[in-house]
């Protein structure tokens, strides 16, 4: 009897507590229903506001917004554009939307935007400058490049703007641009000795790459900054401290911990170097505006005698006062931010072109014949030749259309505005698209390049197309357009032209092919898939110098 009610009570016993448990069950899936329903309508809803926000420009619906985390860190595919999908698509990506310009709506995460492949529609949003318009530099995007001290670069108010290109715009100037034309020339000629070219008729390359990016750092640290880099110093000095030059190759190599990361990243065990290169390169700088400062003041002959551009900075800043006037962070923001903007543009533009002239040893060769005409074999190119050696500087345009070292640029609607549409060609006028405030837009700068509208055959590599148009043109878009245009164009051109000039009267270039490995097949590897990181860089670029003859090929 009791056996009975004991088993009795435990059958009840197990029936109640698994109906509490299913009930709980219950109540636990339609909790999770509930907040999926949620989740799925707040989903949706983003969706609408974004098709909204961009009028239903026609486009990508995809979770993420390509350029940011975590769209920009999963590779491109079909259900998420990522940083890829501008040069990968290129040949598509505006033929199956049969427009210049599509949108893309993230339905999980980031701001809806709009691509463009079009030049006035780009016109239309990089122009904020001298006057307020409706797009600005989207200051989620520009922060991290002011970690160092707001700059030019970074600054995304119209004001903020004005006050650093007033100070900056005075120091690239043509005394500037004689002195890279000088010290590239100088740098070419310790690259002879140092990689052991005298005597040589054979010289193999293996990594172009890398002696472009050794030519643009020693230019930039010298003309940009005033200081010569020594690359064979010792990385540390007699204290055991680590050296400037040491601090500007760390700094360098490490730019993505240095600009996209958190500051916190640099305390994080393993990355001791960089931070103690951080270290180590503002305490340098902050002594050295000290120093200039008070040489400027004192109109020391030294002063007078600098013509780098982090002088010219100072001395211009010297003259402004109040507001208007940088702070000692501002200063170091702003030549910081010469070191990113015009080392590693120039470095891989000049390489893609050697790679380029390689291919096309016709091209080469009528380049060179140019640069015999001008310049002869008995003196070094001197800088009034800059404007006659304009077949240099049209292959070297052309290597950075092919490969625009600044592939995108991204604004942002500040308020609710209309962007115009060109018609396609052949229709005049343009179609409005009004879109909403937060909106990005995407200048697309590999989609320009090769847009047909603008360049008839636009895979083909053509300096051609370039000879005659002056320096200033506004034909030429890969360096932007407009008043926020870059400010180190012909610091980049002047390098360029200079250092292609002596390159080429001394050696043929070819591509060093492996064993077995065709030109198409070194093409490939070289050309066709770029790195698409703070500037696109083709591939290491192995090559091979043979020494010219004088008088022929
Ligand atoms: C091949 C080389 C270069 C290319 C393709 C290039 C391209 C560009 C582009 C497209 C912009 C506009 C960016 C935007 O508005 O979002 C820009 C701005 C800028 N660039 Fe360059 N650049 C090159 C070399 C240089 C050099 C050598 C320097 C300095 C030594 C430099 C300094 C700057 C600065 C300071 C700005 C900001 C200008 C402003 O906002 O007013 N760049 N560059």
């Amino acid at each position: 009897m009791a056996l009975g009610l004991l088993r009795h009570a435990s059958e009840l016993y197990a029936k109640s507590s698994l109906s509490f448990h299913l009930r709980f069950l219950g109540h636990d899936i339609s909790l999770l229903s509930a907040l999926l329903a949620i989740f799925v309508a707040s989903r949706v809803l983003k969706l609408l506001n974004g098709l909204r926000a961009v009028s239903s420009l026609p486009g990508y619906r995809v979770p993420f917004q390509p350029l940011a985390p975590p769209g920009a860190l999963i590779p491109t595919s079909w259900w998420n554009p990522g940083l890829y999908a501008h040069w990968k698509w290129k040949d598509t990506l505006y033929k199956d939307f049969q427009n210049e310009n599509f949108s893309v709506v993230p339905f999980l995460l980031g701001a809806p935007s709009i691509y463009t492949s079009n030049i006035d529609v780009m016109r239309q949003v990089v122009s904020g400058g001298e006057q307020k318009t409706s797009f600005q530099k989207s200051p989620a995007a520009s922060r991290v490049l002011i970690k160092w001290g707001q700059n030019l670069v970074g600054a995304w108010e119209t004001g903020m703007w004005r006050k650093h290109r007033r100070v900056m715009g005075p120091a690239f100037n043509n005394k500037l641009h004689e002195m890279v034309w000088a010290e590239t020339l100088n740098t070419y000629r310790q690259m002879e000795t140092v990689e052991g070219w005298h005597g040589k008729d054979v010289v193999e390359i293996p990594v172009m790459q890398k002696l472009t990016t050794k030519l643009a750092l020693l230019i930039i640290a010298k003309c940009g900054f005033g200081f010569t880099v020594d690359c064979s110093a010792p990385p540390t000095g007699p204290d055991g401290s680590m050296t400037v030059q040491e601090a500007l190759r760390v700094l360098t190599d490490s730019y993505i911990v240095g600009l996209m990361c958190p500051d916190w990243v640099r305390y994080l065990p393993g990355f001791g170097r960089i931070r103690e290169a951080f270290k180590a390169f503002s305490t340098f700088m902050r002594k050295e505006i000290e120093a200039r400062t008070a040489e400027v003041r004192n109109e020391e002959q030294s002063a007078e005698e600098r013509m780098d551009a982090f002088t010219m900075l100072v001395r211009a800043n010297e003259q402004e006062t109040g507001k208007l006037r940088l702070s000692e962070q501002e200063v170091i923001g702003n030549v910081f931010i010469l070191l990113f903007a015009g080392h590693e543009t120039t470095a891989n533009t000049i390489c893609a072109t050697l790679a380029l002239l390689a291919l096309h040893q016709d091209i080469q060769n009528e380049v060179v014949e140019q640069i015999v005409t001008v310049v002869g074999y008995d003196r070094d190119p001197a800088y009034s030749d800059y404007s006659d050696l304009d077949k240099v500087l049209s292959a070297f345009y052309e290597g950075l259309r092919l490969f625009p070292a600044a592939h995108i640029m991204i604004r942002e609607a500040a308020e609710d505005t209309v962007l115009h549409l060109p018609n396609p060609v052949g229709q005049e006028g343009t179609t409005p698209l009004p879109i909403q405030k937060g909106t990005q837009v995407i200048v697309d700068m590999v989609g320009i390049q090769y847009n047909p509208r603008y360049f008839d055959d636009p895979e083909t590599f053509r300096p051609s197309r370039w000879y005659g148009e002056s320096n200033e043109s506004e034909a030429f878009s890969a360096f932007s357009l407009g008043p926020r245009a870059c400010i180190g164009r012909k610091f980049a051109t002047t390098e360029a032209v200079v250092f292609l000039t002596m390159l080429l009267r001394e050696w043929r270039v070819e591509p060093l092919l492996k064993e077995g490995e065709s030109r198409r097949g070194w093409r490939e590897r070289v050309l066709g898939s770029p790195i698409l990181g703070l500037a696109t860089a083709v591939g290491e670029a192995p090559v091979r110098f043979v020494r010219r003859k004088q008088g022929g090929a």
